[in-house]
């Protein structure tokens, strides 16, 4: 994957670079030089930098605010470098907290349930259309 070809900075490096004309931020394993990009920033100048300011990595800071897919994506533009000895935060999946509350939350249950339902719903229908064309039979004959 790209992750192997990314350089390596350490976290210390990183927290070096936590001013408005010179700022990175790690999220996720992944290293990133948002300078050019902080005054476009939707969310502000300020978030990023006491993010960057914080020590740099601002996953979780990124996470609770709940970007959508096209922040997401415009993160590929900035992206320099991946966290020293983060290997695992590199083939982690953005998408990983929402699969597992998914997967073990109620969204599963209601689908389960609805696909229960359905075929229910067919049958009783079908046994309502068969009684009611029996009985017209019946009535008209
Ligand atoms: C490379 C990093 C980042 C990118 C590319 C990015 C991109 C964006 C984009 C495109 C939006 C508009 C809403 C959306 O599409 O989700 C947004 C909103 C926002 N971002 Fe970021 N962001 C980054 C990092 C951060 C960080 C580190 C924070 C720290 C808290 C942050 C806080 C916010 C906030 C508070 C909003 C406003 C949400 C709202 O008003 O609903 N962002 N960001």
């Amino acid at each position: 994957m790209e992750s192997s070809t990314l350089k390596a900075y350490s976290a210390a490096e990183i927290s070096l670079h936590a001013t408005k004309k010179d700022c990175w931020l790690s999220i996720h394993g992944k290293v990133y030089d948002v300078t050019a990009f902080m005054e476009e920033h939707p969310g502000g100048e300020e978030a990023i930098l006491t993010a960057a300011a914080a020590g740099g990595d601002a996953s979780q800071a990124f996470d609770e605010v709940g970007h959508s897919s096209t922040a997401t994506s415009m993160m590929r533009s900035y992206l320099i470098g991946a966290v020293e000895g983060h290997a695992s935060g590199a083939s982690k999946p953005f998408f990983g907290p929402m699969l597992s509350q998914s997967e073990q939350g109620k969204p599963a249950e209601t689908s389960s349930a609805g696909a229960f339902l359905l075929p229910l719903l067919v049958l009783g229908l079908a046994c309502a259309a068969w009684y009611y064309y029996n009985f017209c039979a019946k009535v008209s004959s």
